[in-house]
């Protein structure tokens, strides 16, 4: 059986930059993560397309995947729900894949409580003026949503202590080269090598 994957959190308030960095992550050539599609209840973007971007559903059809457990972790975020389906993550984790979610912080604490070996990284802005101005940049959302999401932050923010890693997103590049380092040395940590150990050993952890 392969060693199971590693699974890894990205969170952060909406705009510090979760989608640019993870694509750029991406793209790297010693980078090879399995990223999970997220479902939401809320209405696509210009140019957003379903089953990539998200799985797009409406509310009944979400509260029936929380009804019959197929949710890993789920979260209401400014009028949605935002989730991440459990199967996809299961069976990759199993194949012996690294996983990547991105997501919001409640859910993040749900991850925490189900899955306490995964890596919990927070990506800050510099400010809370450079995080508005991103916001207003990227042009998707109207000022009210803006206005809630830079509230919502707040508390995000302070929800930071609750992660293993913070990671300044000044840089696309920089924040780049932050996360991989941090994966790099998880990938070192005693209890994700033991297993290795032992089976040359011939031993069962
Ligand atoms: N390091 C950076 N420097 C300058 N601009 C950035 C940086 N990182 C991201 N941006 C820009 O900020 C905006 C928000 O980025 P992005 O959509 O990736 O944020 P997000 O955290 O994924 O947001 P959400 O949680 O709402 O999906 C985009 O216009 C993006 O180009
Ligand atoms: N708890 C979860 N949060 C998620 C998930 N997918 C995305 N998100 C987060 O929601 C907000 C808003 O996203 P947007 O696309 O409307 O800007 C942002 O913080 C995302 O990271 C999820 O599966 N679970």
């Amino acid at each position: 059986m392969a060693k199971r994957g590693m699974l890894i959190v990205l969170s952060g308030p909406s705009g510090v930059g979760k989608g640019t960095v993870r694509k750029a992550l991406f793209n790297e050539p010693d980078v090879d993560f399995k990223y999970s599609i997220s479902m939401t209840t809320r209405s696509p973007r210009e140019g957003e397309v379903n089953g990539k971007d998200y799985f797009f559903v409406s509310k009944e059809e979400f509260e029936d995947h929380i009804k019959n457990g197929e949710m890993l972790e789920y979260a209401k975020y400014v009028d949605n729900y935002y989730g991440t389906p459990l199967n996809y993550v299961n069976k990759t984790l199993d194949e012996g894949h690294d996983v990547f979610l991105e997501i919001e912080v409640n859910g993040a604490m749900q991850v925490r409580a189900n899955c306490p070996e995964a890596v919990f990284v927070f990506l800050t802005p510099p400010d809370l003026v450079v995080l508005k101005n991103r916001l207003i940049g990227r042009g998707t959302d109207d000022m009210d949503v803006i206005d809630k999401r830079i509230k919502t932050a707040v508390s995000e923010i302070k929800m930071m202590r609750n992660y293993d890693y913070a990671v300044l997103n000044d840089k696309v590049e920089n924040a780049v080269d932050r996360i991989k380092t941090i994966v790099n040395s998880e990938r070192l940590k005693v209890n994700r090598v033991m297993p290795d150990y032992l089976s040359m050993l011939g031993e069962e952890d």
